[in-house]
């Protein structure tokens, strides 16, 4: 059966061939996926790879999918868009198309912005990916924070302190995965309760979607019915003034009525220029927590669990190695793994050293701007979990007066500065000091073979930037 609508579908493809450019063709309509088609309901589901080309499609080419459809699977055709909203994490939206399908009135966005049947929670589709949970979301010290407040705001949404909780970090260092597993662990938990995922992005187009067939008031009146609104990537929306506008309303009303609201975004509050003040005092009024770039040790547990997870044997030295270089974006870790695997298999060879050097230099980006004193501090107070206000205090504390020196011995190394300018920067010390602190090093560099192993360790995080 599968195979009789597949061949209809790609009767439908060979038809749009016919009437469109090949530039076309390849460019909208090659990437759409058959999915299914249910006789019930006369529904084609097809895969579209993102909101834009599910736009597109809608806006400009609807009659000839109409046409198509309706000559191949007949006049009750109804056509389902499954949109891929974030390809790393596999989520995807389904979404009814437009008018022109045979269907007697227009039914868009079926499972969100516009009318609905009541607000149960039965009804509504909460876009979460059930893999992305908190029992896969690897705590460590850079994410503990924010990882325990999500908890609470699970276990009590709406009802913390924390509302809105405003998670805000790099790209890839995992405010996606947090922000899912509270929607999830909050289904779980409240299965009554309405929540949802929506990328900022896809909150935009329904939006627009919804200006234009006059259902703005629709699409209002479906978000004040969320318990839990989850939103990803505002920071897409700082030029987007009249979706802010409308999500103002909607925040308002959600907060008043003690729902919950999450969002995350690349940066905080303060730097997303382009927003209203009225809207940055509302998300600043719960919690800001920051998803720092994870440490060295935590990307060593996250690609140990997924090692593990994957039945994968990678040597400790080599994990050690890449979570020294995949720049503390999670992501990159993952590429680097599947890269690896990938190596290895098509080459027939073991992963060791040699491999991982590599491809890492293929996998992460390598930054070839020349080490900077601050770069030196901060890789070496990840590795000893020291600030540098600790570095550049007075106190004579053995583990700062470590970090200081070593400080100063990779910037006369790496920098090529004077060492009272070397000084002048970690901690406004005299030259002297700078000097008397890179003979220590180096003195017992050649005696301590464990001092010396943690240098060289603390060198390969250094290695692409040289
Ligand atoms: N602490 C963690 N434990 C396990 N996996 C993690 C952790 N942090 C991130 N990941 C994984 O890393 C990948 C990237 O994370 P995610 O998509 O959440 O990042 P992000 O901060 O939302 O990135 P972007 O801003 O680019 O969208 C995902 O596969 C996620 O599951």
């Amino acid at each position: 059966m599968v195979n009789k609508h597949k061949a209809l579908w790609d009767k439908c493809l060979s038809l749009i061939k016919e009437n469109v450019t090949e530039q076309q063709y390849k460019t909208w309509f090659s990437p759409i996926v058959f999915e299914s088609y249910s006789e019930d309901k006369s529904t084609l589901l097809v895969q579209v790879p993102s909101p834009y080309v599910y736009e597109y499609l809608e806006q400009y080419y609807i009659g000839l999918l109409s046409k198509v459809l309706t000559n191949c699977f007949g006049t009750n055709v109804r056509l389902t868009y499954r949109i891929v909203t974030d390809k790393t994490n596999n989520l995807s939206q389904d979404i009814e198309a437009n008018a022109g399908l045979g269907q007697p009135e227009v039914q868009k966005h079926a499972e969100t912005p516009v009318k609905r049947n009541g607000t149960a929670a039965g009804n509504l589709n909460p876009q979460l990916n059930t893999h992305t949970t908190f029992n896969n979301y690897i705590e460590g010290n850079s994410n503990k924070l924010p990882r325990t407040v999500g908890l609470s705001i699970a276990e009590h949404p709406g009802k913390s302190t924390f509302n809105p909780f405003y998670i805000y970090g790099p790209s890839g260092c995992g405010k996606t995965h947090l922000v899912n597993a509270i929607g999830v662990r909050c289904k779980e938990l409240y299965p009554q309760k309405r929540v949802l995922y929506v990328s900022a992005r896809l909150f935009q187009v329904q939006f627009t979607d919804a200006v234009r067939q006059n259902r703005t008031n629709d699409f209002i009146n479906f978000y004040q019915t969320i318990d839990v609104l989850i939103v990803d990537d505002i920071q897409e929306w700082v030029t987007a003034t009249k979706t802010l506008d409308t999500f103002f309303h909607i925040f308002n009303h959600l907060f008043r009525n003690g729902k919950q609201i999450i969002l995350a975004s690349d940066r905080p509050p303060v730097e997303l220029e382009g927003m209203k003040d009225r809207l940055l005092t509302r998300f600043s009024c719960g919690l800001i927590a920051e998803l720092e770039k994870p440490n060295i040790q935590l990307c060593v547990d996250i690609l140990n669990t997924k090692c593990r997870r994957d039945g994968l044997k990678i040597p400790a030295d080599v994990i050690g190695f890449i979570a020294q270089t995949a720049n503390g974006s999670v992501r990159d870790l993952q590429g680097v793994i599947n890269s690896l695997l990938a190596y290895s298999v098509v080459y027939n060879c073991n992963i060791d050293m040699r491999l991982a050097e590599r491809v890492i230099k293929r996998a992460v980006k390598v930054d070839n701007h020349p080490l900077t004193v601050d770069d030196i501090l901060e890789k070496v107070c990840t590795h000893y979990n020291v600030t540098q206000q600790n570095v550049f205090s007075r106190s004579r504390k053995r583990d700062y007066v470590i970090v200081r020196q070593v400080s100063m011995y990779f910037a006369q190394k790496y920098t090529k500065m004077p060492a009272s300018r070397i000084g002048q920067l970690i901690g406004n010390r005299d030259h002297s000091t700078v000097i008397h602190s890179c003979n220590s090093v180096e003195k017992r560099l050649k005696v301590d073979k464990a001092f010396n192993a943690e240098i060289t360790s603390i060198e390969n995080t250094f290695k692409l930037k040289q």
